[in-house]
């Protein structure tokens, strides 16, 4: 039988997920699976590479069969310590931001934000594309980092504050029809990746200016429950109301 094409992302963010699925050999014997960054985790999936993604929830209305799996996301309830805007200016001065070429949801996040939160229209580039004033900043790259630029921006904070509610970054989607029982048992294995996170924690060296136990116990948010279902209709919502 052909092996069923599993898309990660791969970072920290995402270790307890991969630790679950790496332990399950029922789940392991069944699929492929890669670790890739958030925006190839998206593309994969688009272009039929993969069959089920960790993808960035901003693409979902792009992708054909899409339907979310199991119980757990890359979510926050306020703020999530890896998703910024990181600037030199404060926010209502920011003329251009930078976008992450890593990103699809962040970037769209501080797109919403800006709009319906702050009130402003700043230019958006891509990286690579010229000077800017402040930049949005997704995942491991953002660790340590806060201390580099006079002001710093929690997307997930900002949202809550705009909303009251948490918010999905990224979830588990797949565009195959998958027998009930692959997914019950991959499932699973995510709930027990979850609960090994203090594990994971032991294994990660400590760095001074990041506080991994923090992050990954408090800060994110893996439950995909009916208040972060909501929150990601809403963002949806917002996201097809931008002009792209
Ligand atoms: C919280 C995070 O969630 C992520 C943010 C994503 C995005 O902006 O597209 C996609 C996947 C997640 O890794 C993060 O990476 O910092």
């Amino acid at each position: 039988m052909d092996k069923i094409k599993v898309s990660a992302v791969s970072y920290t963010n995402s270790i307890p997920f991969v630790l679950g699925i790496k332990s399950s050999k029922v789940v392991l014997e069944q699929i492929d699976l890669s670790l890739d960054i958030p925006s190839d985790c998206a593309t994969k999936l688009a272009e039929g590479k993969v069959d089920i993604g960790l993808v960035p929830v901003a693409i979902i209305p792009q992708i054909s069969n899409a339907e979310i799996i199991g119980d757990y996301c890359i979510g926050s309830d306020g703020a999530v310590d890896s998703v910024f805007i990181f600037s030199h200016v404060p926010i209502e001065e920011i003329k251009t931001l930078c976008l992450d070429n890593h990103s699809r949801t962040s970037n769209n996040l501080a797109k919403v934000l800006l709009k319906n939160y702050w009130k402003l229209q700043p230019n958006f580039i891509k990286d690579g594309e010229g000077e800017w004033d402040a930049r949005v900043l997704i995942g491991d790259r953002t660790f340590g980092k806060k201390g580099d630029y006079a002001y710093v921006y929690d997307l997930g904070e900002y949202w809550k504050k705009f909303t009251g509610l948490p918010f999905v970054y990224a979830a588990w989607v797949s565009t195959k029809k998958l027998n009930p029982e692959f997914i019950f048992q991959f499932n699973e294995a995510l709930k027990f990746g979850l609960s090994k996170r203090k594990e994971v924690i032991d294994q990660i060296p400590v760095r001074s200016d990041f506080d991994y136990d923090d992050y990954l116990m408090n800060k994110l948010d893996f439950d995909l429950n009916a208040e972060k279902r909501k929150a990601l209709n809403l963002f949806l919502e917002y996201i097809s109301k931008l002009d792209q």
